[in-house]
C-alpha cells in the first residue's frame, strides 16, 4: 500500500507521525505543523482511500490502517516514533498502541473512536450513502459535527478548507473506512497499552462524545485526559494554541 505524506522538520529531529480524520488529508494539520515542526521530523500522511494514497476497493479494517503506517515505517528506515492522530486517526493509534507497542514513543490521540458507540449500522449506512451519492451527500451535515457555529463563522476560509478535502476524497475510501470504523472495538486491548497516552476530548463533540472517550482513560494504564470546553470534535482547529500546547508537553 502507497500511503502519501509530506514531512517538514529537522532530518535528524525525532519523528512525529500525524494521522488525520476521516475525509480529510494530512494538510488539516496545517495549524499544527509550524509548532510541532519545530521539535520534531513530522511525517503527517494521507489514510489508504485518502488524499493522494492508494484507494483499494473495501471494506478496510482497522488492521489495515494500522499495518499501513507500520509498513511506512519500515519503507523509512525508521525504528521508532511518536503519533498523534484525531478522531480516525486516533483510533489508527489506539490500534498502534495496542498491536506495535516497539515502534513507538508516545502517543496523542484526539477525540478518538474505540468503538462504534452510535451503532455498527450507522457507519453501514453510512459507507453505503457515500458510495451511492459521493462524500458530497455527508459534508454539510459533517462540518456541523465538527465546528461549533460561532467557529464557523468567524473563520469560513478554515471550515472551506475542510469542505474541500472531504469533497474530493475517493468515495470508495471515505466509505471502506466508514466500514473499518463500524467493524472494530479496541477496548479489550486498552489495559495493555504500555505507552503514554494524552487522550483529548471536546466538551461538545457530536461526532465521538466525551462519554465515550474519557472511560478509555480510565482503562489505559497512566493515559492523561483533557477534556475541552467550547469545543467541538476538530479540537486541532478551534483550539490550535492550546492543542499545539497539550501536544508538545506530552511529547517532548
Ligand atoms: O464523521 C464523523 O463525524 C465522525 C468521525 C469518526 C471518525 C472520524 O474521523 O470522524
Amino acid at each position: 500500500m502507497r500511503l502519501n505524506y509530506e514531512t517538514t522538520g529537522p532530518d535528524d529531529a525525532p519523528v512525529l507521525l500525524l494521522g488525520s480524520s476521516l475525509g480529510t488529508t494530512h494538510a488539516m494539520w496545517a495549524p499544527q505543523l509550524d509548532a510541532l515542526s519545530q521539535r520534531f521530523r513530522v511525517i503527517a500522511f494521507d489514510h489508504r482511500g485518502h488524499g493522494d494514497s492508494e484507494a483499494p476497493d473495501g471494506p478496510y479494517t482497522i488492521e489495515d490502517l494500522g499495518g499501513d503506517v507500520v509498513e511506512l515505517l519500515n519503507e523509512l528506515l525508521i525504528e521508532r516514533a511518536s503519533y498523534v492522530g484525531i478522531s480516525l486517526g486516533g483510533a489508527v493509534g489506539l490500534w498502534l498502541a495496542e498491536n506495535a507497542p516497539d515502534r513507538f514513543h508516545r502517543f496523542a490521540l484526539l477525540c478518538p473512536p474505540a468503538y462504534p458507540a452510535a451503532g455498527a449500522q450507522m457507519w453501514t449506512d453510512r459507507a453505503a450513502q457515500v458510495r451511492a451519492e459521493g462524500t458530497k451527500a455527508i459534508t454539510e451535515a459533517t462540518l456541523s459535527r465538527w465546528f461549533l457555529p460561532e467557529y464557523a463563522d468567524a473563520q469560513p476560509a478554515a471550515v472551506d478548507a475542510i469542505r474541500q478535502q472531504l469533497l474530493t476524497t475517493s468515495p470508495e475510501g471515505y466509505a471502506s473506512c466508514c466500514e473499518a470504523l463500524g467493524a472494530m472495538d479496541l477496548r479489550p486491548g486498552l489495559g495493555d497499552i504500555t505507552a503514554p497516552v494524552l487522550l483529548v476530548t471536546a466538551e461538545s463533540d457530536a461526532s465521538i462524545p466525551p462519554e465515550t472517550v474519557i472511560p478509555l482513560a480510565m482503562q489505559i494504564p497512566g493515559a492523561h485526559l483533557e477534556i475541552l470546553e467550547s469545543a467541538a470534535h476538530l479540537v486541532t482547529y478551534s483550539h490550535p494554541d492550546q492543542i499545539n500546547q497539550l501536544l508538545l508537553t506530552h511529547l517532548t
